[in-house]
């Protein structure tokens, strides 16, 4: 298939556009670089450019015919988004409507979009379904909301089958370490843990000690990058198989707290990084965890790296060759 990946440069993007490339895809980035890297698209092809350019978007769907969009680009900071709400509706909502319509405009069949478990808020039970209520708790968990939301509405009205994948905690890198989280400033509990480990940071916080679980931290569901990027290239043979439009958890389904992810870091590492404990930070729900059986029958979607030693090793590795480059 001949596929636009928009984002193709970041963290999860670049991922799947190397496993697109392995699969014998034809690929087509397009990213302005603003947290993405050059470096970081090891196949395929890139068209610099912003998603607000209009004329440089409807450029790139001119000059190609694609079977598929993957849409990755967007703003992705939470206390951020909070702060300067207006930047991420227009990156994360009104980007999404200028890209949708040129799908629509070139009659492009298939889209998978990248939501979040953000949409959920603060989940009455921690365990929670795609059929859970959306109330996301800040406008990045909003500005998704509402790109699923037009994906839908677009969908009734004959627009593309979709995938809308709502990833929850993504970690880990490619296991031979040529590409994985490489944002400065990253605020993602794996990529701090190890950076601490290496010295790059004074220290880990555990963000709330106090939290109703056993002990006392959050708890969330770390995925392996490699194993959330496998769930898109799953989604394209779906949607070309003609699958109907879903939306689909993606998640092992099993949750771990910041002190057992502090814990493996240390173990994976073998260094006593230092790590204290500090209030709660603001909009974090205790805990958040996958309910993946959609994804598993629909997909077909099976794991290959549920292990959090094992994630937390391919981003230890990574860290430390990225930290030498
Ligand atoms: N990292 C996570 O844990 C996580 C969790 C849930 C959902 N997501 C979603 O996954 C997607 C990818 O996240 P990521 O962690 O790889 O982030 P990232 O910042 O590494 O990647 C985003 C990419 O989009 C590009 N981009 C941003 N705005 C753009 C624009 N206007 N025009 C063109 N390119 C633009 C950036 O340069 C970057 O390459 C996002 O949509 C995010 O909301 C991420
Ligand atoms: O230095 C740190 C960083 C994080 N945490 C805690 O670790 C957990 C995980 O935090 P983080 O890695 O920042 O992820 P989340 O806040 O759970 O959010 C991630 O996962 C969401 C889906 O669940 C995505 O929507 C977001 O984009 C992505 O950042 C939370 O309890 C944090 O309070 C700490 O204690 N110390």
């Amino acid at each position: 298939m001949k596929i636009l990946v928009t984002g193709g440069a970041g963290y999860i993007g670049s991922h799947v556009v190397r496993q697109l490339g392995e699969a014998g895809h034809e690929v087509v980035v397009y990213d302005n670089l603003s947290t993405g890297h050059r470096w970081a698209i090891l196949s395929g092809t890139l068209v610099e450019g912003d998603l607000a350019d209009g004329e440089r978007l409807d450029a790139v769907f001119e000059a190609h015919r694609f079977d598929a969009v993957l849409h990755f680009a967007a703003f992705i900071v939470v206390p951020e988004s909070v702060a300067e709400p207006l930047k991420y509706y227009a990156n994360n909502t009104r980007n999404t409507l200028g890209l949708l319509e040129r799908v629509q405009r070139f009659g492009v069949p298939h889209f998978v979009f990248s939501s979040t478990a953000a949409v959920y808020g603060m989940p009455e039970q921690s365990m929670v379904d795609e059929s859970a209520p959306l109330v996301p708790i800040n406008p990045y968990g909003a500005s998704k909301m509402m790109s699923e939301r037009m994906l839908m509405d677009l969908g009734v009205a004959g627009g593309p089958s979709y995938v809308a994948l709502r990833y929850f905690n993504v970690a880990g890198a490619d296991p031979e370490a040529r590409i994985g989280q490489a944002t400065p400033d990253a605020t993602h509990l794996i990529k701090v843990a190890c950076q601490a480990a290496l010295g790059q940071r004074e220290r880990l916080q555990i963000f709330g000690t106090d939290y109703p679980t056993p002990d006392g931290t959050c708890i969330r569901d770390y995925i392996h990058i490699e194993d959330l990027a496998r769930a898109h290239l799953a989604a394209l043979d779906y949607l070309a198989g003609g699958g109907a439009s879903a939306v689909l958890n993606c998640g092992y389904g099993r949750g771990y707290s910041v002190r057992e992810v502090a814990d493996a870091v240390r173990r994976v590492s073998g260094v006593e990084f230092r790590v204290d404990e500090a209030p709660r930070r603001a909009g974090d729900p205790p805990a958040l965890v996958a309910d993946n059986t959609r994804i598993r029958r629909e997909l077909g979607w099976t794991p290959a790296y549920d292990d959090l030693d094992r994630i937390v090793a391919d981003a230890w590795r990574w860290e430390r060759k990225f930290a030498n480059q």
